[in-house]
């Protein structure tokens, strides 16, 4: 028996420029620049607004994504969209994803700050240490360094991108002599009215995990199964205690990949006709990359061979992300698929990300289990098109949540810090 929380979930969407699937932009709601059009930002964020949601998201690479994994290989810098999107909205947090491994510090805390004052304290980054080898060769490197090393630099980043926000505030210069970093000085930027972005965290490795404990506020996961989420949603909850904070100052957003409709039948009619209307070989090549392997040369009618689940030779070096991969290989050894059952079951249990296939209703429903079982904190919703798969969320889903208690009638809160911190607290068992 779960204990019965109070508050609410938290909403996210992880925008994912025109929706998770490959053919999304073939939505005859959509134009062949959309993902350029300043009014088609404006939209995704007025919305998600009128949902109330708590916030935006973007996940980012700094690389032209490969169209056979990627449903989205073209797309704009993240920070200038949502720059733009914060002068269009008041309420909407907005969720930027930046590489510790390709920036510079000094650079990117100045300019996160200063979009969190422009947007009134809405602003959040994403933290990420950037996997593959291709985004790696446009900064002059052969390869990503080794995983160790990223969440080292990430570390000490993040540390140094703080430190510089509290200069805002001190208007005393840092001096701050690191193992990957030197520098003395203080940011000419002064504090937002949030006092500064919240930081998000995303990458499930255990050093991925560790700097969630140490600073994120918010955590975007992937988590397939209900109990393998409960077990991360305590063990991030762990160590922010372990870290000395409340196990309220982190919130735990798995993503979840939606196709919705009016009913069961017209949403998985949906989820075929995007998944039929994309390339084939998409799925195969996302888990190809995922898991570290070129599933296409797997017998589709035999389960995975034991060599394939088993953990990389070498983490350090695997160039996928381990949180995917450790949940793709927990949702194969649960039920022991053919490869060719997977691939076509991924349509609605999702890959990587847990899937969804239902209707609005159906959804609170599981957002109502997984929060009252402890598992989430909210979710960061995906839908396979966001020109009108955001809507539904936004005018259907949202008022089931209400009546259910589960969610806000209008905002009470004016930051993304706000939002967060108005959201139902970690129950006991966590
Ligand atoms: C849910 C989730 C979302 C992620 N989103 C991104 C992203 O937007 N950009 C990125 O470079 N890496 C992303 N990653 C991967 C990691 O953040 C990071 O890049 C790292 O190299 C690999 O992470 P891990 O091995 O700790 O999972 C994501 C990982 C997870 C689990």
């Amino acid at each position: 028996m779960t204990d019965r929380r109070t508050g609410h979930v938290i909403l996210g969407i992880n925008a994912l420029v025109l929706g998770y699937l490959p053919a999304a932009w073939q939505s005859p709601l959509l134009g062949k620049d959309s993902f350029v059009d300043p009014a088609y930002w404006e939209t995704i964020g007025r919305t998600a607004e009128r949902g109330t949601l708590d916030v935006v998201f973007l996940a980012d690479a700094p690389v032209l994504g490969d169209p056979a994994h990627d449903a989205n290989p073209i797309r704009l810098e993240p920070t200038v969209t949502w720059g733009h999107v914060a002068a269009a909205t008041q309420r909407i947090g907005l969720v930027a994803t930046a590489s510790t491994t390709f920036n510079d510090p000094f650079e990117l805390a100045e300019r996160l700050l200063s979009w969190d004052h422009l947007s009134g304290g809405r602003a959040g980054w994403n933290i990420v240490t950037t996997r593959g080898a291709d985004a790696a060769r446009n900064f002059g490197l052969p390869d990503v360094p080794l995983r160790d090393d990223r969440y080292d630099r990430a570390a000490e980043f993040v540390d140094v991108v703080r430190a510089l926000w509290d200069s805002a505030a001190t208007g005393a210069d840092i001096r701050h002599h690191g193992d990957l970093f030197q520098l003395e000085g203080r940011l000419r930027v002064p504090p937002s009215r949030q006092g500064r972005p919240v930081l998000l965290q995303a990458g499930g490795s255990p050093k991925g995990r560790e700097l969630a404990g140490r600073v994120a506020e918010g955590v975007f996961a992937a988590e397939l199964t209900k109990d393998k989420a409960i077990e991360h949603y305590r063990l991030v909850k762990r160590l922010a205690r372990g870290n000395g904070r409340s196990p309220d100052d982190v919130k735990i957003l798995p993503g979840l990949l939606l196709s919705l409709g009016s009913t069961e039948e017209e949403a998985r009619r949906r989820n075929d006709e995007l998944h039929d209307a994309g390339p084939a070989a998409y799925s195969v090549q996302w888990l190809s990359q995922s898991i570290g392997y070129d599933a296409s040369k797997l017998e589709l009618d035999e389960p995975f061979p034991e060599e394939v689940l088993a953990a990389p030779a070498d983490p350090q070096t695997f160039q996928g992300s381990m949180g995917f991969r450790e949940s793709i290989v927990a949702q194969i050894r649960r039920t022991n698929p053919t490869v060719r059952e997977y691939l076509r079951q991924t349509r609605s249990t999702g890959s990587g990300h847990a899937g969804f296939v239902g209707t609005p209703e159906q959804l609170a429903d599981h957002i109502e289990d997984w929060f009252h079982s402890g598992a989430i904190d909210g979710f960061n919703l995906q839908p396979d098109v966001l020109a009108d798969g955001l809507a539904v969320i936004a005018d259907e889903l949202v008022p089931i949540l209400r009546r259910r208690g589960l969610y806000r009638h209008e905002y009470q809160t004016d930051t993304l810090r706000g939002h967060f911190r108005a959201a139902a607290a970690t129950p006991d068992s966590a």
